[in-house]
């Protein structure tokens, strides 16, 4: 039996206040004073509603590593951070490089039921750069993939990223590339500049990223075909973002929250909870992909959500595994880093953590407006709290967060799959609730 919810009080987006009826699902009714006969009434007063975020690059390890995150734990993670569809990377165990094991991503999510998973599949067969997997396969497949990435290694042949760029054309398709030369960072462990040159550790230069970025915007235009450029992180790969999309290449780019806020400097105690592809970068670097979120050259923010088990963390620098998790604060990131800084308001944060990831990634259903008859995925957040990350805020399986211990604002109230409550109260659920 539904239960209509009614959500009184909300801020929708950050601006006017409203009250939202929720009823088989989708948006039954939204605006000031309303009234239901039978409906629970949940007091949201001055929290913000957002649409559920929708984050384009999560690892959720499934099939194959589920000692780090299963697609159950990581959808559990999301739901936390107020997301309600998240694409799944595939350099999982067996590689997402067959329509088989993007259905088997897909069915998993949908018993999970916490959010929509949403595959990407591999560019390449094992992600090895040698030969295109079954793109066309795993677009017609049930799990109706669009996005197509290597992440965690590049595409670094040319002739085999333009075929790809040409042959995703056909059905709209989008590849995602992991922008790493990987010459020019063999061994590298952390970003290269005054910070690696001081702890002595081989350096990630920021034109290993910047090379291959140049040279995609290149044959995207050349072929005429749709590019995604994953975890920007320099200020020069902005630079040429902003350069390629003057020149009407059909390129968007994400940029992650721990881009947004975290340095190199970070990395002087050797805590390899800092340790991430691409790694941490200065200052400069910081205050320009900031800017690049801010003015549109960047288009969304995607956390790269990257579950690690303890052993592959807690262990000596060059042991230790590149990757932090991400979903459950990627919110409050962004709102130390941007919203708090007046760079974007809560109109922003809804396009660019929930409209246009579904709409770079075709993902029908999510980031839609926040109007009568939408799909009720929706996310109900406090900005005002400050509090210590700790732990207990995770919900995946790892608990390797380069947040612990730090401050960050606000507080995920409410979230809403498909009109389905995952989090009730700031709680999440054990498993999905009433659907309302
Ligand atoms: N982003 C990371 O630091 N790690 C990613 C893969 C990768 O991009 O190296 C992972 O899957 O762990």
């Amino acid at each position: 039996m539904s239960e209509t919810l009614l959500f009184r009080g909300a801020q929708v987006e950050g601006s006017s206040a409203a009250d939202v009826i929720v009823d088989d699902g989708v948006i039954a009714e939204i605006g000031p004073g309303l009234s239901r006969a039978g409906a629970t009434v949940v007091d949201v007063e001055g929290l913000v509603m957002l649409p559920g975020l929708v984050d384009l690059h999560t690892h959720l390890r499934e099939p194959g590593y589920e000692a780090s995150e299963t697609i159950l734990t990581g959808s559990r993670a999301a739901a936390a951070g107020g997301y309600t569809a998240v694409f799944a990377m595939p350099n999982t165990s067996p590689v997402a490089d067959t329509a088989g094991v993007v259905e088997q991503e897909l069915a998993l999510g949908e018993a999970a039921g916490f959010v929509t998973v949403q595959p990407i599949g591999a560019v390449t067969v094992g992600q090895k750069g040698e030969r295109l997997a079954e793109l066309g396969a795993m677009a017609d497949s049930r799990a109706r993939v669009r996005v197509f990435s290597d992440d965690g290694f590049c595409v670094w042949d040319p002739l085999i990223m333009r075929r790809a760029l040409e042959y995703v054309k056909a059905f709209d398709g989008v590849i995602a590339q992991h922008a790493q030369d990987p010459r020019l960072t063999e061994g590298a462990q952390m970003n290269e500049g005054a910070v690696s040159a001081e702890l002595g550790l081989a350096g990630w230069p920021a034109v290993a990223e910047e090379s291959i970025i140049a040279r995609d915007v290149l044959l995207a235009e050349h072929v005429g075909s749709r590019l995604h450029v994953c975890h920007l992180s320099t200020a020069g790969s902005v630079d040429i973002i902003r350069w390629a999309k003057r020149r009407g290449v059909d390129v968007t780019a994400e940029v992650t929250p721990h881009h947004l806020l975290l340095t190199d400097e970070l990395v002087r105690d050797y805590d390899a909870r800092f340790k991430v592809n691409p790694p941490l970068r200065r200052e400069e670097d910081v205050l320009a992909v900031r800017e690049g979120l801010a003015d549109g050259t960047i288009d969304i923010v995607a956390t790269d959500h990257a579950p690690h088990p303890t052993e592959a963390k807690a262990c000596e620098w060059h042991a230790a595994a590149n990757g932090m998790v991400g979903l459950e604060s990627a919110l409050r990131v962004v709102q130390q880093a941007m919203v708090d800084t007046g760079l974007l308001t809560w109109g922003d944060v809804a396009r660019v953590m929930s409209r246009e990831p579904a709409r770079i990634g075709r993902l029908t259903g999510h980031g839609t407006p926040l109007t009568e008859g939408q799909p009720a995925s929706l996310a109900f957040y406090d900005p005002s709290p400050r509090r210590t990350f700790t732990t207990d805020d995770l919900r995946g399986r790892s608990v390797n967060s380069p947040y612990l211990g730090r401050e960050l604002p606000g507080d995920v109230r409410w979230t809403l799959h498909q009109g389905t409550v995952t989090v009730a109260d700031g709680a999440l659920l054990d498993a999905p609730g009433v659907r309302a």
